[in-house]
């Protein structure tokens, strides 16, 4: 069985760490009916903090987690690190001593937030009958949180990939409540080759026989190789070709023989071995049924859907300051999809580069490079 970690148990370890930066803490937005019908009656959302908010509520910054990530940005006051350690916290280019930062987990996830197998009023987890989950669906949500938390606007809301998504969207969706708005690796629309790709990986899910149409919740077994095998196709997606070749190349994993023996079954190459890890570190982390509604919100993601044209979404984003950067050498949300972004805004705005070779997943692993345009731009130094 997967090990997830319960919102009990991070709260439970959390109340051992002292202070509050980096703390999950949870809370009702109230009941929703989602973009395209699905209701719940209450939805809470799992969300950590970062810094004071000033009197004048000026200094809020929102930071939108990607498709697997969490409200965990950086480490704070608790016992782990954040998936963007580095990027956000004190004296970083997100400086939490000067900046009140929030961090939100996307409803529909399995961290914190409600979700597919949170449990109903019945205390039955919603398994299949969790709502279709929009991108637009989760800031409307978030906004309600901003409100209980005694935000006005923000600063500046800032993600990327999935995170950028909703970034652009919330912008999009509440112009007057963004000041600043960085969009990284990401892009306005899901393309029909992101479609794709994410389909293979609902379906690997869906076709798995531990599945059960997504009320698997109690069984003896999970969908944990659909599951991995999303992972597996979704990570090639997000390294390059040129980082994968120069890492692993065609050696063979350490004691083993990727061309066959008669003894036993044939070996793996370096780079199999690399994705079957992959695979097993997110099926230990992550829900499957989670795993599917943020994928296809995702796959949904169309900030122009109820607005006459992209461009007329975008519009409203005229008194919003935008900056969009792309990671070179991006294979899953290709730099043009960038530019695309932001030549299509009223005032059309150069795109910034993260120059790394790893791929997609540099937005991650090397956001610090953004730190001269971001201080300069967005933070005001
Ligand atoms: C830091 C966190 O909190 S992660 C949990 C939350 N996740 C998120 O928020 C999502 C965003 N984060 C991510 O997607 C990732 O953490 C990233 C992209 C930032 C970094 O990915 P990583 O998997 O750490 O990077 P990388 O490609 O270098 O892989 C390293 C892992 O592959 C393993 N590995 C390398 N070569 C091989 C091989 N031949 N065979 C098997 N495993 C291998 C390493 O041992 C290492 O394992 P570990 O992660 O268990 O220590
Ligand atoms: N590695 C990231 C990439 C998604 O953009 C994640 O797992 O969320």
């Amino acid at each position: 069985m997967p090990s997830i970690v319960t919102t009990e148990d991070t709260l439970r370890a959390e109340e051992l760490a002292g202070g509050q930066d980096g703390i999950l803490r949870r809370s009702s937005v109230g009941e929703y009916h989602f973009e395209f019908g699905g209701y719940l009656p209450d939805v809470v959302l799992a969300y950590e903090t970062w810094g004071k908010l000033a009197a004048d509520g000026s200094n809020a910054v929102l930071v939108m987690h990607a498709l697997t990530g969490d409200a965990h940005v950086a480490q704070g006051d608790s016992h782990s690190a954040g998936w963007w350690e580095g990027f956000v916290g004190p004296g970083a280019t997100v400086d939490t001593n000067e900046y009140f930062v929030v961090s939100i987990n996307m409803v529909g996830g399995c961290n914190g937030s409600t979700g597919p197998s949170s449990l109903d009023e019945q205390d039955l987890p919603y398994g299949s009958r969790f709502p279709f989950v929009t991108i637009k669906d989760s800031v409307r949500l978030e906004a309600r949180l901003a409100k209980q938390l005694g935000i006005e606007s923000w600063h500046a809301v800032i993600g990327g990939s999935m995170g950028g998504a909703r970034a652009l969207e919330y912008a999009v969706e509440f112009p007057e409540q963004v000041k600043n708005l960085v969009v990284m690796a990401s892009s306005a629309q899901a393309t029909a080759e992101q479609i794709a790709f994410a389909q293979v990986q609902t379906q690997s899910i869906r076709l798995d026989p531990h599945f059960c149409n997504g009320d698997y919740y109690g069984n003896d077994a999970r969908p944990d190789a659909g599951l991995g095998l999303a992972r597996r196709l979704a990570h090639i997606t997000y390294r390059s070709e040129a980082e994968l070749e120069t890492r692993f190349s065609r050696n063979p994993q350490d004691g083993e023989k990727p061309t066959g023996q008669l003894d036993g079954p044939r070996g793996r190459y370096q780079v199999e071995s690399y994705l079957d890890h992959q695979a097993s570190k997110l099926v230990n982390r992550f829900d499957a049924n989670s795993y599917l509604v943020l994928t296809e919100a995702l796959m949904s993601h169309d900030v122009a859907r109820g607005h006459e044209s992209l461009e007329a979404a975008l519009a409203r984003l005229e008194k919003v300051n935008v900056v969009v950067a792309a990671v070179t050498t991006d294979r899953l949300y290709f730099p043009e999809q960038s530019v695309k972004l932001a030549s299509s805004l009223a005032k059309p705005k150069p795109v910034h580069y993260i120059d790394s070779p790893i791929g997609h997943d540099g937005f991650l692993t090397d956001a610090t490079q953004l730190d001269g345009v971001l201080r300069t731009l967005v933070f005001g130094d």
